[in-house]
């Protein structure tokens, strides 16, 4: 079994109905990437996923458990932590005070908690005492995603990690993803605009179009489909 999977999901806002049935599976310390057109619909599926949004139809089933109609805040509790792309840290907080809003379902955060998260990026640590708002677009996606590990989550949710991040900070951010799955065992599902620099360190990805499933496969396989680079690479 999957360690996430979703099944036939329909969703929306209002009467728009956004996603027509979609299917996604992450499995256990996998690094999933989801990549598609504007407007099809990625976002909104992982808020689906996630239960910022309600499932108007369809299943999602996260460590043997039905969460599809859960809210995000005890969805966090099994697990699973989402980073937004925009607003995911708290501007006027310090560094260090955002990775203990992070921690906030933990009893205890020790300085061993904080020293995983330095040793990560050091430069959060030269930094800890600063205001999120001081800092990078990239140093504040790093603080993100730190905040979101405090809790040890089994799945992290990321919506465009590279959002904002100079064009030669990209493959860097992504060799990030890929330490942090290798070095927490965490599973990772984003999407991407950068999709094919996502897709050369993912395990697995979805295409996504107009609310529907229309390809998936290893990243490899769908970096090698010449329909997948012709309709949704930029061809090759
Ligand atoms: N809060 C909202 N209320 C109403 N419609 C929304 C809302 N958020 C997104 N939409 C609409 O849902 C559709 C899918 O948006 P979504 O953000 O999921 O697409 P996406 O594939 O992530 O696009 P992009 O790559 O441009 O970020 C779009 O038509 C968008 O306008």
């Amino acid at each position: 079994m999957a360690l996430l999977e979703a099944r036939d999901v329909v969703s929306g806002y209002g009467d728009a109905t956004i996603l027509h049935g979609v299917d996604l599976d992450a499995n256990e310390e996998e690094i999933v990437t989801i990549i598609g057109p504007n407007g099809a619909g990625k976002s909104t599926l992982l808020k689906a996923i996630y239960g910022l949004i309600d499932c108007w139809e369809g299943t999602v089933r996260f460590d043997g458990e039905d969460i599809t109609d859960r809210r995000a805040d005890t969805v966090s509790e099994l697990g699973m932590c989402y980073v937004p792309q925009r607003g995911n840290v708290f501007p006027t907080l310090s560094v260090r005070e955002n990775l203990e809003m992070g921690a906030y379902i933990k009893d205890e955060v020790t300085e061993a908690d904080f020293q995983e998260v330095w040793d990560r990026f050091p430069i959060l640590e030269e930094r800890k005492h600063q205001r999120a708002e001081s800092m990078s677009g990239g140093q504040q996606q790093m603080l993100a995603l730190s905040s979101a590990l405090m809790v040890d989550p089994d799945l992290l949710v990321v919506d465009e990690p590279s959002a904002g991040l100079a064009p030669d900070l990209v493959d860097d951010m992504f060799d990030r993803l890929v330490d942090i799955r290798d070095g927490t065992e965490t599973a990772i599902l984003m999407v991407e605009q950068n999709a094919k620099q996502a897709l050369r360190v993912s395990d697995r990805g979805y295409v996504l179009d107009m609310g529907e499933n229309r390809f998936e496969g290893t990243g490899a396989e769908l970096l090698e489909s010449d329909e997948v680079m012709e309709l949704y690479l930029g061809g090759a």
